[in-house]
C-alpha cells in the first residue's frame, strides 16, 4: 500500500511517520508553519509542504498536531473522501470531532514516543514494534479500519490494537496521564528539599522522572483533554499512598505490598510487541448492518486480543464475514469469547 500521505503536524510524531512513509514508497506532503515544513523537507520527513485544503486530496490523512488543534482541524478538513487518522494521546474528543465532520475516521495513538518533541527528533524506527491503539466506533467504515491499520503494520512496522474510545481514555490516564503528573510532583517534593538536591539523584529518582522534561504546551493540552478519567487515576493513586503510608511500620504489609508489585511489573513485559508464531484467519460471520464491526472489535479489545487486520468479505445474501487477522497465539481465547458473545468464528486455511 502506498500514495500521497498528508501529514498535518509534522512534529516528533508526524516527523517520524514521514520518515517511516518515505522510505516505504509513500509521497509525503505536510502541512505546518513554514520553518518547520523547511525543516521537516531537509530531514527527509517530507517530499514538499502543502495545505489543509490539498491534503484533502490525499489518499490516507494523519493528523499529528497538538490535540486541540487536531480537534479544530478535523472540522476544517471536511468534506473530503479521503481515509482520516489522527495520533492524539486522548481519543474522545477527536472521536466525536470526526463523526461530527462527517469524515471517513479511525482513531489512532502510538505508545511510542520520547520527551523530546520538534521533527528535529524524528525518528523512521519510533514506531517499530510498539503498539497503537486504533479506537473503532459503531460508525467507523471497516475498508478505513483496514487501510490505517495496514499502514500501521506495514509501514510504521507497529502493532494494531483495536479498543473502545472510552476504554482508551482511561487506561491511559492511569498508564501514561498520571505517570507524567507524578514525575511532576517528584521534581518538585525533591526540589523542594534543598537547592542542590536533585544532584545526588541515583538512578531510581532518574527512572521516575524523565517524562518530567516532556513539552509543558503539549502535556497541558493532553492532560486537559482527560481531565476526568484523569480525576480518578489520581484519586485512586492518592487513596493508594495513604493506604501504603499507613502501612509503614508493619514490615508483613509492606513485603507483601512489593511481593505483589515485583509479580505486576512482570507482567508488564517488554515495551516491544512480537509476533510470536504465525497469524491466522478467523471469518465471523456478520449480519451486513452498522453497529456489527464495533461489537467484534470491542468484545475482542475488552480481552486485550489483538486484531492485526481485519476486512468485510461481502457476499450477495444479506450475510457477510469479517475476516480477522489474529496472532496464533489469541486465536483460542478470541473463538471462545467469540462463541459466548453468539458469533460464529471459523479459522482460514
Ligand atoms: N510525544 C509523544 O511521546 C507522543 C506519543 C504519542 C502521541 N503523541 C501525540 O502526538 C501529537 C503531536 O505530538 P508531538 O510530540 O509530535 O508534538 P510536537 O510538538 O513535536 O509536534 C507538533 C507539531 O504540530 C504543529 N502544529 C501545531 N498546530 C498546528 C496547526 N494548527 N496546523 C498544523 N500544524 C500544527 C507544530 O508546529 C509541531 O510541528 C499530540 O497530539 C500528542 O498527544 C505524542
Ligand atoms: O516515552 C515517553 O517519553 C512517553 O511518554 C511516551 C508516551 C507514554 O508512554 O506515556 C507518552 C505519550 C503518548 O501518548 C504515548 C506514549
Amino acid at each position: 500500500m502506498s500514495g500521497t500521505l498528508g501529514i498535518v503536524g509534522v512534529g516528533l510524531i508526524g516527523g517520524s511517520i514521514g520518515l517511516a512513509a518515505r522510505k516505504s514508497g509513500w509521497e509525503v506532503v505536510g502541512v505546518d508553519r513554514a520553518e518547520v515544513l523547511e525543516r521537516a523537507a531537509a530531514l527527509g520527513a517530507i517530499d514538499r509542504a502543502s495545505t489543509l485544503k490539498e491534503a484533502r486530496g490525499a489518499d490516507l490523512v494523519i493528523l499529528a498536531a497538538p490535540i486541540s488543534q487536531s480537534t479544530r482541524l478535523l472540522g476544517e478538513l471536511a468534506p473530503t473522501d479521503a481515509p482520516v487518522t489522527d495520533v492524539a494521546s486522548v481519543k474522545m474528543p477527536l472521536v466525536e470531532a470526526a463523526e461530527r465532520a462527517g469524515l471517513r475516521y479511525v482513531g489512532g495513538h502510538p505508545m511510542a514516543g520520547s520527551q523530546l518533541s520538534g521533527v528535529n527528533n524524528a525518528d523512521a524506527d519510533l514506531f517499530r514494534g510498539a503498539r497503537y491503539f486504533l479506537t473503532p466506533t459503531e460508525r467507523t467504515d471497516p475498508e478505513v479500519y483496514r487501510r490505517v491499520s495496514a499502514f500501521v503494520r506495514d509501514t510504521l512496522r507497529a502493532t494494531p490494537t483495536a479498543v473502545p474510545p472510552e476504554k482508551h481514555d482511561l487506561l491511559m490516564a492511569a498508564l501514561s496521564h498520571l505517570p507524567h503528573l507524578m514525575a511532576v510532583a517528584l521534581l518538585k517534593v525533591a526540589s523542594d528539599i534543598s537547592p542542590e538536591a536533585l544532584s545526588f539523584a541515583g538512578p531510581s529518582f532518574r527512572d521516575l522522572t524523565r517524562v518530567g522534561a516532556s513539552n509543558p504546551e503539549l502535556w497541558a493540552d493532553i492532560l486537559a483533554a482527560n481531565a476526568p478519567a484523569l480525576g480518578e487515576a489520581l484519586g485512586a493513586f492518592a487513596g493508594a499512598m495513604a493506604q501504603i503510608g499507613s502501612e509503614i511500620g508493619n514490615r508483613g504489609a509492606i513485603e507483601e505490598r512489593f511481593r505483589r508489585a515485583r509479580d505486576a511489573y512482570e507482567e508488564l513485559g517488554g515495551i516491544l510487541l512480537e509476533r510470536k508464531g504465525k497469524n491466522v484467519e478467523l471469518a465471523v460471520p456478520l449480519e451486513n448492518q452498522p453497529g456489527a464491526l464495533a461489537r467484534v472489535t470491542t468484545l475482542l479489545g475488552s480481552r486485550n486480543i489483538n486484531i492485526l487486520d481485519l476486512y468485510m468479505r461481502h457476499s450477495h445474501t444479506e450475510r457477510a464475514a469479517l475476516v480477522l487477522t489474529l496472532s496464533s497465539a489469541q486465536v483460542k481465547e478470541a473463538r471462545a469469547a467469540l462463541r459466548e458473545a453468539g458469533f460464529g468464528a471459523e479459522i482460514l486455511d
